[in-house]
C-alpha cells in the first residue's frame, strides 16, 4: 500500500490521477480521515490531501505528520510526500521541514526527490528546475501571489528550508539506469547526503527512478516522481477511464483564485465565449461574506436559462494589479478574504442546483473543499493531464474539478464548463433540470 501526504489540494488530484493511470486504485482524502472512516472501496494507494503548503511550517509539520499516522495505521507502508512540480515555497518551508519530519519519524537516512513531472512540462536538469524549458525563475512563476519563485536553483531552494545535505543525481546517472541511481544513493549515504534531487526529463527517467527507489520507505516530489514508483510497484494494467458518464449534462459553475499566466489565459478564452464573468474585487468589499453574498446576488439575477452558459467568478489579475490588491490589504489578508468568499459562493451555488464546480489554484480549491464539506473522493477520468474529476464520497451532491493554476490548455476552462454538443437550450427556466444559469443543459 503506498501513502500520499500531499500539500494541497490540486496537487492531490494530479498525483492521484498518476497513481491511478499507472495501475493503482486510488482513494483521495481531503484532511487527515478520522479513524472512524472507512476507505470506500477497495484500493492500492491512498492520498491525503493537506492544506499545508502556505501554512506555518511548524502547523504544516504537524499535519503531515498526523497524516502519516493515520496512513500507517491504515496499512501503508511506503509513503510519498507530494509538492509542487514548480517547487513552490518560500526560505522558511515548508517542503524542507515536512521533509525533515517525515525522514525522522521514518527514520530513514536518505530520500530521493524530484519536482520533475515531464507531463506537464516540469524538467529537472543539473539540479535547475524549467518550466516548460525555461528557468524556474524566469517563468510566470516569478510573479506568484504567494510563493514567487526567483531562484531556479533546487540544491539551493532546499538548503535554505533546512539543515541536513542536499546532493544530486546527475542526468548521466539516471540515463545509465536503476543499478546507477541506487549506486548513487548508496554513495549519498557514505556522504551523509540527507536529500537527493534526482534529474530527470522524461517519464522514462522518471520510471528508471521509481525502479530504484522501489523499496523506499519515503520518496517525495510531483506527480512524475510517484507515477514511476507506482509502475514499479503495480502489478496490475491500469483501468480503462470509464466513459459515458453523465457529468457533462450537469449545470456548472466555474471559480477561479489562482492568479497564474494560465488560469488568465483560459479566463478570457471563457471572455471571448460570452460568459458571463463576475469579479470579485476583495478592495472595493473586505468582508468576505458580503463579498460571497454580492456574488450570488449577481448570479441571482443573471436572465433566467438564459443561453449564457455556465457563470464564472475570479478574482484572477495580472500581476500589477495583484501587487496593487496586496499592498492596498495584505498578501496573507487579501488571499484569506477571497478564499472564505469563494469557499461561501460555492456553497450558495450547489444550494441553487450546480453540480459541476470547476475551481482554478490550489490554495482556492482548498477552501472550495472544505466550505463543502467534502472529506473525500474517487478519482474519475481526466479533464486534462493531472486533473481529474472527483466524485466526492461526502459533503456535496457535486462533481468536483479541482485545477492547479498553471495546469490545462487555454481552451480547458471553457471546454469543461461547456455544456454537451447536442444541447438544446431549455425554453424557461422550469424545464432546467437543476439551477437557472447552466453550463450544461440536457
Ligand atoms: N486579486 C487577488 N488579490 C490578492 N490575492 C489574490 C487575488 N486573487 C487570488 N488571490 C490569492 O492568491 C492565491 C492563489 O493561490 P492558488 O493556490 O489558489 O492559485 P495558484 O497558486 O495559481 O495555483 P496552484 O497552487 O494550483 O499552482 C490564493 O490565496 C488567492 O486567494
Ligand atoms: O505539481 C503540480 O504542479 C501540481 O500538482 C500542484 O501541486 C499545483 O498546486
Amino acid at each position: 500500500m503506498l501513502g500520499v501526504i500531499a500539500d494541497d489540494v490540486t496537487g492531490a488530484g494530479d498525483v492521484a490521477l498518476a497513481l491511478r493511470e499507472s495501475g493503482l486504485r486510488t482513494v483521495l482524502y481531503f484532511g487527515v480521515p478520522g479513524a472512524d472512516v472507512a476507505p470506500p472501496g477497495e484500493h492500492e494507494a491512498v492520498v491525503v490531501a493537506l492544506k499545508s503548503r502556505m501554512a506555518r511550517p511548524d502547523s504544516a509539520v504537524e499535519e503531515s505528520l498526523a497524516a502519516l499516522r493515520r496512513l500507517r495505521e491504515h496499512g501503508v507502508r511506503q509513503v510519498y510526500f507530494k509538492f509542487c512540480s514548480t517547487f513552490d515555497s518560500t526560505a522558511k518551508g515548508n517542503i524542507g521541514p515536512v521533509l525533515d519530519a517525515l525522514a525522522d519519524a521514518l527514520d530513514v537516512p536518505t530520500v530521493l526527490l524530484t519536482p520533475s513531472s515531464p507531463r506537464h512540462g516540469r524538467t529537472q536538469y543539473e539540479g535547475h528546475l524549467f518550466v516548460n524549458g525555461v528557468p524556474l525563475a524566469e517563468s510566470p512563476m516569478r510573479d506568484h501571489p504567494l510563493t514567487p519563485m526567483r531562484d531556479s536553483s533546487l540544491p539551493r531552494l532546499l538548503r535554505a528550508q533546512t539543515e541536513r545535505h542536499v546532493g544530486l543525481v546527475r542526468w548521466d546517472t539516471v540515463r545509465a539506469g536503476t543499478e546507477a541511481v541506487r549506486a548513487a544513493i548508496a554513495d549519498a549515504l557514505g556522504r551523509g547526503d540527507r536529500y537527493l534531487l534526482a534529474d530527470a526529463l522524461t517519464e522514462d527517467d522518471l520510471r528508471t527512478l521509481g525502479r530504484a527507489a522501489a523499496d523506499a520507505p519515503l520518496t517525495a516530489g510531483a506527480a512524475g516522481l510517484a507515477a514511476g514508483l507506482a509502475h514499479a510497484v503495480a502489478d496490475e494494467a491500469p483501468d480503462a477511464d470509464e466513459d459515458g458518464d453523465p457529468l457533462d449534462c450537469w449545470p456548472a459553475a466555474v471559480l477561479c483564485g489562482s492568479c497564474s499566466a494560465r488560469t488568465l489565459e483560459q479566463l478570457d478564452a471563457l471572455r471571448a465565449l460570452g460568459r458571463p464573468v463576475h469579479r470579485l474585487d476583495p478592495v472595493a468589499e473586505p468582508d468576505p461574506a458580503a463579498l460571497a453574498g454580492r456574488a450570488l446576488d449577481w448570479y441571482d439575477a443573471l436572465p433566467p436559462a438564459a443561453p449564457l452558459g455556465a457563470p464564472v467568478f475570479h478574482s484572477s489579475v495580472p500581476p500589477s494589479h495583484l501587487h496593487a490588491i496586496q499592498q492596498a490589504l495584505g498578501v496573507e489578508r487579501a488571499a484569506t478574504v477571497l478564499e472564505e468568499a469563494t469557499g461561501r459562493i460555492a456553497v450558495g451555488l450547489v444550494a441553487r442546483g450546480v453540480r459541476r464546480v470547476i475551481a482554478a489554484g490550489g490554495e482556492t480549491s482548498g477552501a472550495v473543499v472544505a466550505a463543502l464539506g467534502v472529506r473525500g473522493g474517487w478519482i474519475g477520468r481526466a479533464a486534462a493531464p493531472g486533473v481529474p474529476w472527483i466524485r466526492p464520497t461526502s459533503g456535496t451532491p457535486a462533481a468536483l474539478l479541482l485545477k492547479s493554476g498553471n495546469f490545462g490548455g487555454p481552451d480547458f476552462l471553457a471546454a469543461a464548463s461547456a455544456p454537451p454538443p447536442a444541447a438544446t437550450p431549455p425554453r424557461d427556466h422550469s424545464a432546467a433540470p437543476h439551477g437557472r444559469h447552466l453550463g450544461a443543459r440536457r
